[in-house]
Order: structure tokens, then sequence, then C-alpha cells
């Protein structure tokens, strides 16, 4: 029997969520807006919204229930498309409002579980964003859905007797919400057993941590006043005394002004572990060439107690704005960090080279941190790979001249493909023949980082945490 729910138990905050997740999500079909960012209010408003959406800003629960329903559905589009192709009886192409809302319906009801009476909302956005009769459309294919979720039997896509490789990442990436093409390449590379591991890691929840700003707060004192405030945290088993994982209430953290006091800053273990693995020390001359937003360069800057002199470069100006400030709030000394606007291949700061350390955390497929970036499965092509590795020689080449001999080189990634990672070191190191790699000293980092030629190399489905990549290239004497 169809659950009911009374008329004031029906939200109007979600009903408006709904609304601006739609118009989210066309800006990232139509204009391309990154995921992570369009976690705001819409820029462009739809003629229908007006009438229907006041000015009033949402509040923050359901501002936070639009980011999870702009998440959910950019992430799981494949899988949602996929159920939308075998509940409509008669196919054919769908406005792109409609489409979203479809979407969204499914995706509330299949990945939140929300009760069947939800529908209602999701007619109503359909009769006055696009038109009364597709109030009919959405209605009938979302009643089917909750049929079938009543009687267990979610439409799922099935392999054919003698299926090909290609018919299986078909497959998997239809229910795993992935393109075929990464898929077939990930089976060709780590199996059926693994991929399906990676697969699900990039669909989880993801983890977000904290990284202590030593230089202002004690790890143990933050993680005192996170707990009594009721954010759940525990220690980084690969960085204990410097990252806190937030089990729960990353908003509260925010809220709280801790990052704004300059206590902590949110930054994944392993950008923490490139770091880790470029040890700077108080008193080197380090340049972080490929620096913006500079969450790196604050990490080192940390471990370097202000002391020496630390560079901070970026091709991207606008992306580097908002580091002085922050520098500022985490209490880096005035005159120990220098920053600048420059692409490394056109003009180098030899005028403060060489350096004893370099950092070169290089543009990349960002394919390690798809939990995160949940757009990104979409947008990366194969191609985007070798491309990208034509950049990451260049920046290489260019970066080497900034080393001192005997100084080091860290090359890092977000990625886990191969052709970005290892392959680029191997790469530079036969048009080098002055720089030699170098595997991880031995307890810089944990072993179980570190892959067969000690390099750092995480992997969201074995460590779970993002998927990166960082080497020690050492300038010969
Ligand atoms: C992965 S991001 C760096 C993230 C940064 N290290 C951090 O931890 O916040 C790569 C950066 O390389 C920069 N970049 C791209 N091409 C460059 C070039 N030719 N010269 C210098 N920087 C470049 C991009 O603007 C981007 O900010």
């Amino acid at each position: 029997m169809q659950r009911i729910a009374p008329k004031a138990t029906r939200s109007t905050g979600e009903n408006r969520a709904r609304l601006a997740a739609v118009q989210q999500l066309m800006r990232i079909d139509e204009e391309g807006a990154y995921v992570g960012l369009v976690g705001g209010s819409p820029t462009r408003t739809q003629p229908h919204a007006r009438k229907r959406d006041p000015q009033a800003p949402l509040d923050s629960r359901d501002a936070r229930f639009v980011t999870e329903l702009v998440f959910g559905v950019t992430r799981w589009r494949r899988r949602l498309d996929w159920l939308i192709s075998q509940l409509r009886p008669t196919g054919g192409t769908l406005d792109p409002e409609l489409l979203q809302i479809l979407r969204l319906g499914i995706f509330e009801l299949l990945e939140l579980g929300k009760p069947d009476w939800a529908i209602n909302s999701h007619v109503d956005l359909a009769k006055e964003l696009v038109r009364p009769e597709a109030g009919r459309l959405v209605n009938g294919v979302l009643r089917n859905l909750t049929r079938m979720r009543t009687a267990n039997a979610i439409p799922r896509p099935k392999l054919e007797q003698g299926f090909s490789q290609r018919q299986q990442a078909d497959v998997f990436g239809i229910a795993s919400s992935h393109p075929s093409w990464l898929v077939e390449r990930w089976l060709q590379r780590f199996g059926e057993a693994d991929t399906l591991k990676l697969l699900a890691s990039n669909n989880r929840r993801p983890v977000y941590s904290l990284r202590v700003n030593t230089m202002k707060v004690d790890i143990g004192a933050l993680e005192q006043e996170l707990q009594e405030s009721g954010v759940e945290v525990e220690r980084s088993p690969y960085l204990s005394g410097e990252y806190l994982r937030v089990k729960s209430g990353l908003q509260d953290v925010l809220a709280q002004g801790l990052l704004s006091d300059g206590l902590c800053q949110v930054q994944d273990e392993s950008a923490g572990m490139v770091v880790s693995l470029l040890d700077p020390q108080p008193g080197e001359r380090v340049l972080d060439a490929c620096a913006a937003p500079g969450g790196k360069a604050l990490f080192a800057a940390a471990r370097m107690r202000g002391e020496g002199q630390l560079m901070a470069m970026d091709a991207n100006a606008r992306r580097l704005r908002g580091l002085p400030a922050t520098a500022a709030q985490q209490g880096v000394p005035a005159g120990f960090l220098t920053i600048g606007a420059a692409d490394l291949r056109e003009s180098l700061p030899e005028q403060h080279a060489p350096f004893d350390k370099v950092l070169l955390d290089v543009p990349c497929s960002g394919l390690g941190v798809l939990a995160k970036r949940a757009d990104l499965r979409w947008r990366r092509q194969p191609a985007d790979i070798l491309s990208n590795a034509q950049l990451q020689d260049a920046l290489l080449d260019a970066a080497a001249r900034l080393v001192r001999p005997g100084g080091l080189l860290v090359y890092s990634t977000c990625s886990i493909e191969p052709e970005e990672n290892d392959l680029r070191v191997d790469a530079f190191i036969s048009r080098h023949p002055d720089f030699v790699a170098e595997p991880a000293p031995t307890g810089l980092l944990p072993d179980s980082v570190l892959n067969q030629n000690g390099f750092m190399a995480t992997f969201p489905h074995v460590h779970g945490i993002d998927g990166a990549f960082g080497a020690r290239i050492r300038h010969r004497q």
C-alpha cells in the first residue's frame, strides 16, 4: 500500500532544495560548472523558479540537502539514465529539466531511501518547471520504480554468456556509474575483484581530514576541542601527529571558524604524505612550483616552522589570490613565504634558484579523487591522459633547472594512472641522466603506501583515502 504523508510533514524547504538542485545540475551540464563549487546559490535563475523560489536563502540543512542531491545525481548519472531507459516505455529525448527531475527522483528513492510520497514533490516540480503534462510522465516513471522497490525487483544490467571485456566494462560501468573506458582500463590493470573494490570506493562518502596547523595548536588540544563540541575525529593512521580524520560534523568545524582562525585546514592525507615525502626542513630553500591554491605549501611552511625560504608559484594568478590571507591566518611569518604567478615553462624564478627542494605537484587527470570530484569521471577522456603527460614532461624539464646539485625534486599527482606517475618519472630520468629516482627513505612514510619502486602510491580501495602519487628524484652531485 502506498505511504501517504500528512500534508504538514511535507517540507517546503526540501522542495525549494530540489528546485535549487535542478538549477545547479543544469549549470553543471550546460556550463561545465565544477560540482564542488556550485554549493552556493545558483547564479542562473529560471523564470519559473522566481515564481516558486522567493529570494530567502535556504537554511543550512536544506543547503546541505542541495549539495547531497547535486553531488549524488552527478555521481550516479549513468546508472540513473540507464534506469530511466528501463522505466520509460516510450523512449525518446527528454527535456533537459525533465531529465534532471527524473534523475533526482530516482536518486532520492534508491540512494536516499525517500518514501513513496516524496514523488509528489518531483511531480509538482515537473509541472511548474517544464509543463503540466510532464508531471504525468514523472509520476508514471517514479511510481513504476516504487512498485519495483517494494517487490525488490529494481532492474540491473546483466552480463550475457561469453561476454567480452568491453561488455563487462559496460555492465560494471552502468552498475557503478563510471564510464566504460575507465572501467575497461582498470579491469586490464587490476583484474575484476580489485576493479569492483575501486569502483565501490569511488562511490563511498568521501573521507575528509584536517591538517592541524602545529604552528598554532597542538594536535591533542585541537582533538579535544573538536570532540567536546561534538565533532567526531580520529588520528590519521598515516600522519598521526598532524592529521585528524573527521568521522562526522565537518560542517561544525567550518561553523566554529577553526579554519578561519588558522588552526587547521581541510586536506586529504595523501596530500600531506606528498609533503612528508618532500620532507622540508627549517632553514632550507624550497620551491612549490605548482602551488595554487596552496594547501601543500602551507603544510611545508608549518614543517619548516617559518624558517628558511619558501616560494609558492603557479601559472594561475586567480587561484593564488587567497593564499596570502590564508598564510597570514595560519601564522606563516611575513618574508618567509614569497608568492608569485608565473608559467614555469616560460619564466623560471631563476633569481631565487637554485633550491634545496622543489615540489612539482602537476596538473593531472584527477582520477585518484573521484569520490570527492563527482563530475570528473564524466569530464575525463582517454586522450586527456596523453595530453597531461606532455605538460607533465615539460614541467618536469623546467623544474629540473631549479634544483641545486644534490638537491631534491618531488613529482606528485592526484592520479592513479601509470602514464601520469611512474612512467613520467622513468621518462624524465632517461632525458636527464644527471637525476636519479630514489625510494622514500625509511621512516618518512608507512611502507603500506610505497610501491615497488619506493614511490608513494595511494589507492582509494586500498588505503581509504584519495589516490595520489609522489616520487623523490635526486639531482646528482
Ligand atoms: C594539482 S594543482 C596544485 C595544487 C597545489 N599544489 C596544492 O596543494 O594546493 C596543479 C597546479 O598547477 C598549475 N599549473 C598548470 N600549468 C602550470 C605551469 N605551466 N606553470 C606553473 N603552474 C602551472 C595549475 O594552475 C594548478 O594550480
